[in-house]
C-alpha cells in the first residue's frame, strides 16, 4: 500500500488524552502519515487525506448557538462533500445523533427486538423536552412505566454539563429536573459497569466502578446530584460506588451476547469508533445497555492504537478496491418522541 495521509481532528480535551505523536510513530512504520488538521484554517491546502479520524463533538454541540463553530463545521463538511473518497471515521450524521440522548435512547430501545434472543435490553426512559407542570411529568413517568429510583441526564450527551446527573427517589422530587433532559429507570447492577470499547471489527470489555444499588420503589429520600466522572472512571471511589451490603457474585456479560450487541450496533450506527456502557440487572441478570459514546477514551485498552491502525488500513484497502463511495446519506428523521 503506497504512503497514505490520515488527518486527525480532535477536541482539545481528546488531544490531551490521546498521544497522537505515539500513534503517528506506529503508523509511520506502515506507510501511513498522520496529519493533525487545523480546523481554523482552510482544509484544501492541508489535504489531500485518504481518511480523517475526528471527534468534533465540541464543534457540533457549540454550532447550535455559536456562529464561529457553525463556520468551522461548515468548512469541514464542505471539504468532506468535495472529497467523497476520503473515508470519515466516523460519518458526521452518525456521530451527531449520538450527541442527543433522545436519539441514542431510541436506538437503544430498538435493541429489545433485534437482540431479544440474547436477553439484551435498555431501561425504560422518558424525554422531557421543556419546563412542564409537575403533575404532567409525574403522569408521564407512570405512562412510560418508569420505576423509582430514576436517573436524570441532560439531553445533550457531550461536554462538561452532559455528565451532571441526578438520582430521583420520589414523584415529588421530579420538581428537581431541568429540561431538556431524559429520565431513565435506575437498574440495580451491583456497582459494576462493563464498558465495551469498539474499534472497527474488534471490541474490548473493561470493568469500571459504577453506582451502588438502591432500594427499589419510591422512598422519601432527597435527590442526589452527581457528576458521572465521579462514578465510572477507573479510579472512581465514593459513597455512591461503595455497596451498602454484600451481594451474590454476578457473572459478567457473556462474550457471545456482547459480540451480538456490537454487531447490531455497528450495523445500526454505521460507526467504527464508539463505546457502549452495559450493566447486568441483579434481579433478572439481563444485559442492560445504558449509554452509547462516540470516540470514547479507550482507557484500559492497550490494543487501541494497533486496532485503530489495523482498521484504518482495512478501510483504505476496501476503498482502493471499491472505487469512489456514494456521497454520505442524510440521517433518517427520528421516530415520534416518547416524552413530555
Ligand atoms: N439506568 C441506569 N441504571 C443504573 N445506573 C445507571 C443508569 N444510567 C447510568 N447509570 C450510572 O451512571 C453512570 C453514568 O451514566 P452514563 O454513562 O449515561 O453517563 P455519561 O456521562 O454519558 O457517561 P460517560 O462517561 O460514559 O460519557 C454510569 O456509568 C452508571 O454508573
Ligand atoms: O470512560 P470513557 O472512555 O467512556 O470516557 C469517555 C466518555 O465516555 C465520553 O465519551 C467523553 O467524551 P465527552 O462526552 O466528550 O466528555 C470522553 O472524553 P474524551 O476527552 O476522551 O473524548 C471520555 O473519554
Ligand atoms: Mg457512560
Amino acid at each position: 500500500m503506497s504512503a497514505r495521509r490520515v488527518g486527525f481532528c480532535l477536541s482539545d480535551k481528546k488531544r490531551r488524552r490521546m498521544n497522537l505523536d505515539a500513534f503517528a510513530g506506529l503508523c509511520a512504520g506502515c506507510g501511513v502519515e498522520v496529519v493533525e488538521i487545523d480546523l481554523t484554517q482552510p482544509l484544501e491546502p492541508q489535504g489531500p487525506f485518504d481518511a480523517i479520524v475526528h471527534k468534533l463533538s465540541d464543534v457540533i454541540v457549540e454550532a447550535e448557538r455559536d456562529s464561529r463553530s457553525q463556520q468551522l463545521l461548515a468548512n469541514f463538511q464542505s471539504y468532506i462533500s468535495a472529497h467523497p473518497r476520503t473515508v470519515l471515521l466516523d460519518p458526521l450524521p452518525a456521530m451527531t445523533q449520538l450527541l442527543d440522548r433522545f436519539a441514542s435512547y431510541q436506538i437503544m430501545t430498538k435493541l429489545h427486538n433485534s437482540l431479544r434472543d440474547w436477553r439484551i435490553c435498555s431501561p425504560p426512559y422518558l424525554e422531557i423536552h421543556r419546563e412542564t407542570d409537575l403533575s404532567s411529568v409525574q403522569q408521564a413517568v407512570i405512562n412510560q412505566t418508569l420505576s423509582f429510583p430514576l436517573i436524570c441526564k441532560t439531553r445533550v450527551a457531550h461536554g462538561s454539563l452532559s455528565h451532571e446527573m441526578s438520582l430521583i427517589f420520589s414523584a415529588g422530587s421530579l420538581a428537581d429536573v431541568h429540561p431538556p433532559c431524559v429520565l431513565q429507570s435506575f437498574i440495580n447492577h451491583g456497582a459494576v459497569l462493563h464498558k465495551v470499547f469498539v474499534v472497527g471489527e474488534r471490541h474490548f470489555c473493561v470493568e469500571r466502578p459504577s453506582l451502588k444499588n438502591f432500594p427499589s420503589g419510591p422512598c422519601d429520600r432527597k435527590t442526589i446530584f452527581f457528576n458521572s466522572h465521579q462514578v465510572s472512571k477507573p479510579e472512581s471511589s465514593s459513597d455512591l460506588t461503595a455497596l451498602d451490603e454484600q451481594m451474590p457474585y454476578l457473572p459478567p456479560p457473556s462474550s457471545e451476547a456482547v459480540a451480538a450487541l456490537v454487531r447490531e450496533l455497528r450495523s445500526q450506527l454505521g460507526m467504527a469508533l464508539f463505546g457502549v456502557d452495559v450493566i447486568i440487572n441483579i434481579r433478572t441478570h439481563t444485559l442492560t445497555v445504558i449509554d452509547i459514546n462516540i470516540f470514547p477514551g479507550y482507557e484500559g485498552v492497550p490494543q487501541f492504537f494497533s486496532s485503530l491502525l489495523d482498521h484504518i488500513k482495512s478501510v483504505l484497502k476496501t476503498q482502493d478496491s471499491a472505487g469512489p463511495p456514494e456521497p454520505p446519506q442524510s440521517v433518517a428523521p427520528a421516530a415520534a418522541a416518547t416524552g413530555v
